[in-house]
């Protein structure tokens, strides 16, 4: 008999790499020797999975392929009654929540989906009236039904074994009390349905939930075209990986709802390996409040322990000083007074609260706007917003500024001003790279848009549809050099697609292959853009549009 913790490195099965653990971290993935930048750490196929409702109908729910690329594109078939979707195969038995790419998908998941049918049926109704998350209890009904077939596989299983979820930490004690009534109340409804051979107490039910509401990760989409979340799945050992705001590994989702980790730089042995829970561009004091509210304890990690003035860490809120602003300067407060560190300066808490309250409003009017597509008066809102608050009243790393200027690059992408969503793009990418590990995925993503943006650009001068002179915008900024006047359209345009996409998409190639990995559809992507570039070209550029 192997014993569980032998089970657990048997799941980790990358040389070098470890499962500790220690009454301060818990569990945790520790570097036996060192790992060089872009090694596996794991590479897991969940327990169990959901797709989210906005996908069910978009994705198969057996091996997370778009439904028209299977090959029943317009057949309505179903093993459990009639069908109503043009794309796929329906089961007709669950009414529209369950969906597959082709008859052979629907087939091999007969076994699994049969146990689950009856009770994802009633799920919609259920979690309304309990207010309680339909993909949560989809996810506890998925784990059950795996679990059972696990006790009597007769087929070997590439999956996780669903005994590592149960193994999880719950929080159940700390958990949200009217969030934990309302799973109670779903669980005592939700046991009914349940057939006899996944029959389970209803408290251990919430346990369950409790263990998905703080371990699971979200899958993304894996076309690769976009960071929209489709899923949510349980992976047990990518659960292993403890918390750090500054991380030395990320996780992302592959096609056919894979999850990977993989080093983003050279670590050391005896370093231990974490990812993050959180958005890293955002405020510590804001870390560490979601840290506690959704994953229970209080960040102390190197990054969040770092005193004020020895990291970026004090610029993502800090307010400019009002008589010096210099950039290296933040007010450090004390008895209700704060007192700028580089000229002295005082002002009171009042009035530091209030100039950030103002900013705070200010933002979230002009998102709104973006929110509610009116995409010209958002980008006039966050203009007013950048003339009003950005070098005057907020530092220039200031968390709300990259959200702005992020968001202003989706606003000119959306109204077809690439030059200024260039111009945008470039500022998100100057103002987050202080905030993240180097190779972080995001920001690879950013370089990728980025290509894609300069040879839009680059083609349009060679067309004749952009003058160069509206580059100047660009050469304002030190973006790009400024032409002597005497080129060509066709060389400015060459000149900008060869020095600057193609540049943006070697950054983001060799970011993704540490990142991702040689075979990810993302590394493979941009390596297909940097060799079309390299093999230059007359064609017209091939971009996706941002929605
Ligand atoms: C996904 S699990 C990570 C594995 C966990 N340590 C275990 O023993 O199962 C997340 C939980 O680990 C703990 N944790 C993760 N990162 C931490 C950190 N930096 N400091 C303290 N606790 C942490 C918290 O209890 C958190 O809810």
């Amino acid at each position: 008999m192997t014993s569980k913790k032998e089970r657990y490195q048997q799941q980790l099965r990358t040389p070098g790499i470890q499962l500790r653990a220690t009454r301060s971290k818990g569990r945790h993935v520790m570097a036996s020797e060192s790992l060089p930048k872009g090694t596996l750490v794991v590479s897991e196929e969940s327990a169990a999975f959901v797709l989210l409702k906005a996908s069910m109908d978009e994705l198969c729910l057996r091996c997370v392929r778009p439904l028209d690329e299977g090959d029943s594109k317009g057949q309505q078939q179903s093993l459990f009654g009639s069908a109503g979707n043009s794309k796929g195969v329906v089961c007709g038995g669950c009414i529209k929540q369950t969906y597959y790419c082709s008859s052979e998908c629907m087939n091999s998941d007969h076994e699994r989906h049969s146990l689950e049918c009856e009770v994802v049926r009633h799920l919609p109704g259920i979690t309304a009236m309990h207010s309680t998350d339909y993909a949560l209890m989809r996810l506890v009904l998925g784990v059950l039904v795996n679990r059972y077939l696990e006790t009597v596989a007769t087929m070997p299983s590439t999956r996780t074994p669903t005994e590592f979820v149960f193994d999880l930490v719950s929080h159940r004690k700390t958990c949200d009390p009217k969030w934990l009534a309302c799973v109670e109340a779903c669980a005592d409804d939700f046991v009914q349905y349940l057939p006899e051979h996944l029959s389970i107490p209803a408290s251990e039910i919430v346990t369950l939930a409790c263990r998905i509401n703080s371990n699971s990760h979200a899958m993304v989409d894996p076309t690769g075209n976009t960071n929209q979340e489709v899923g949510v799945g349980m992976f047990p050992m990518v659960a292993m990986l403890n918390h750090a705001c500054a991380p030395n590994c990320s996780f992302v989702s592959t096609t056919h709802g894979r999850m990977i980790v993989r080093t983003l730089r050279d670590v050391e042995a005896g370093e231990e390996l974490c990812v993050t829970y959180v958005d890293l561009c955002t405020p510590r004091s804001e870390r560490r409040g979601k840290l506690l509210e959704t994953k229970h304890f209080w960040c102390e990690c190197e990054r969040c322990s770092c005193l004020s003035g020895e990291s970026e860490d004090a610029f993502l809120d800090a307010i400019l000083c009002q008589e010096c602003k210099s950039p290296s300067a933040y007010y450090s407060s004390k008895d209700g007074e704060s007192t700028c560190t580089q000229c002295g300066s005082t002002i009171t808490q009042e009035q530091l609260s209030l100039a950030s309250f103002k900013a705070e409003q200010a933002h979230t009017d002009a998102h709104d706007l973006f929110k509610a597509r009116h995409t010209d008066s958002a980008l006039t809102a966050y203009a007013q917003f950048i003339q009003r608050f950005e070098n005057t009243v907020l530092h220039p790393n200031h968390h709300l500024l990259i959200s702005a200027y992020a968001t202003m690059m989706n606003c000119a992408q959306r109204l077809r001003d690439y030059v200024s969503a260039i111009r945008y793009g470039s500022r998100v990418i100057q103002k987050m790279r202080p905030h993240v590990p180097s190779n972080w995925p995001e920001l690879a993503d950013f370089e990728f848009r980025m290509g894609e943006l300069w040879e839009i650009v680059g083609m349009a001068v060679v067309e004749g549809i952009i003058a160069p002179s509206e580059l100047e915008s660009l050469a304002n900024d030190g973006l790009i050099q400024v032409q002597s006047g005497a080129e060509s359209c066709q060389e400015v345009g060459s000149y900008v697609v060869r020095e600057h996409a193609l540049r943006c998409f070697e950054t983001c190639l060799s970011m993704r292959r540490v990142a991702y990995g040689e075979e990810h559809v993302r590394t493979i992507e941009a390596g297909e853009q940097v060799a079309r570039l390299n093999e230059r070209d007359q064609e017209r550029p091939v971009f996706t549009e941002y929605k």
